[in-house]
């Protein structure tokens, strides 16, 4: 490539704050900022160096490893790619939101791929701390979305079994936000009846009705300035769902009793375990408020679609119930096995249960509960883990669907499946690949 063509690219990546590299097909770093050596523990040879070598200590690159890799996206759809990867960094490892942009010359030819980073805050690679953790493709995938939807302003729609961290990622939503130092109220949508849901989301005057001594201010008027999250959303009656639709469109509330109209800026992020687009089909859900809340729709993968995450999240909980202790091999190989019906808080609970029961610091398959002992176990000698031919199959399927990175047509024909058996056995088991169709 032209020097020339080189130093405008170089002094391109230098005006950025974030790390940036600039990489020709064969992953070789040509240019590289400040912020990026500051960011990665390898010394970069530029023209020698590779873009893997660096971010992930490892001699090929992503896609051999089960990732999606952004350069070779960039090239087979000849547009930018965005992807997040856990990278080795000084600072340990870290989830990054990896921008890749082709650039081109004036004929169009594309001279090499602009690599720009961003750390994601919230998550992490490791236990300890008090943030979204996981490394699993299913994860990853969902902290782009999560990053993506921060940085704008538009109103998020977490979508997601119960107990798949909604609130933790509404929180996050919140804190890569640039609201992050103003309010972030919860309402609770759960059992509200309609004269509750009024005063406590727009407030009273004093005097309003019998027992209000003091005027007060409702969650809405306190979320000013920040986020306001409406969890489990497809629990508003209908009735109700008209008035919030107004203050949606609006962002102006009256408080009970008030006469004038007040304001209020808030970012808006709405959770449900509920499938909204069938309430809507039922008749259950406004359409006009489904369209309103669902700006960026985020689906929130289940526990058993993200098995890889498991002994990460029990080594988080086992730091807040019992540090000292751990797992056996064999039941650690349990708790991958089981589906989770009550995903993460599930999990967080039998880690906490598990550890009160063991009386050593070695945590058996005899101190999981009973839906977690091996079938069969009665027979089975103790500590000998049997599991079944289809606890095998569910678990080794749900691995495929994470790291396997072609078409749902191409995985059915490596697992030697027709793509209907495989619909079938994916179904069966409440797994999805994520290329599925429909
Ligand atoms: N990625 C994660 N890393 C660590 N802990 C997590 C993660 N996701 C969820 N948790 C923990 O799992 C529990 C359930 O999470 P949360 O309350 O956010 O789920 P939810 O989807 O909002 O549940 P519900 O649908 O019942 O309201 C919490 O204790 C939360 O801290």
């Amino acid at each position: 490539m032209a020097n020339m063509n080189l130093s405008i690219i170089q002094s391109m990546i230098d005006a950025l704050d974030k790390p940036a590299i600039f990489i020709r097909p064969d992953y070789s770093i040509q240019a590289v900022n400040q912020a990026y050596l500051d960011t990665y523990q390898q010394p970069v040879k530029l023209g020698l160096s590779r873009c893997h070598e660096i971010s992930h200590h490892a001699t090929e690159p992503c896609d051999r490893h089960g990732e999606q890799c952004p350069l070779l996206y960039c090239q087979q759809h000849g547009r930018s790619s965005s992807v997040v990867h856990v990278h080795h960094t000084q600072a340990g490892l870290q989830h990054c939101d990896i921008l890749m942009r082709p650039v081109r010359d004036d004929d169009g030819i594309t001279l090499g791929y602009l690599e720009i980073l961003n750390k994601v805050e919230f998550a992490a690679a490791g236990a300890g701390v008090n943030k979204m953790v996981g490394v699993s493709a299913p994860f990853n995938r969902m902290l782009n979305l999560l990053n993506r939807a921060a940085s704008a302003d538009i109103s998020v729609l977490l979508q997601g079994e119960t107990g798949t961290g909604k609130e933790l990622a509404a929180r996050a939503v919140h804190d890569a936000s640039q609201r992050h130092d103003k309010p972030f109220v919860i309402i609770e949508c759960t059992g509200l009846s309609e004269a509750l849901f009024e005063s406590e989301l727009f407030g009273h005057e004093k005097g309003a009705f019998t027992g209000a001594s003091h005027a007060k201010k409702g969650l809405v008027e306190l979320a000013n300035g920040g986020t306001l999250f409406f969890d489990e959303i497809g629990d508003v009656p209908l009735n109700m769902q008209v008035k919030l639709l107004r203050l949606l469109e609006t962002r102006s509330f009256r408080s009970v009793g008030g006469l004038q109209p007040k304001r209020s800026d808030f970012r808006l992020v709405c959770a449900s375990h509920k499938n909204l687009l069938s309430m809507v089909d039922a008749g259950e859900f406004r359409q006009d408020l489904y369209y309103r809340i669902a700006g960026f729709p985020v689906q929130l993968p289940a526990l058993r679609e993200r098995q890889r995450d498991i002994p990460l999240l029990v080594e988080q909980f086992l730091l807040g119930a019992a540090e000292h202790k751990q797992f056996s091999d064999a039941a650690m190989q349990q708790l991958c096995l089981y589906d989770y019906p009550g995903n993460i808080r599930e999990l967080k609970s039998i880690v906490e249960q598990a550890s009160l029961i063991a009386n050593d610091n070695l945590i058996q398959v005899e101190d999981l509960p009973q839906m977690l002992q091996p079938r069969g176990s009665e027979q089975a000698e103790p500590g000998n883990s049997i599991c079944s031919l289809e606890e095998l199959e569910k678990y080794y399927l749900a691995q495929q669907c994470e790291v396997f990175s072609g078409t749902f047509e191409q995985l059915a024909s490596a697992l030697g499946v027709s793509d209907r058996t495989l619909y079938r056995k994916l179904h069966k088991f409440g797994l999805r690949y994520r290329s599925q169709p429909q």
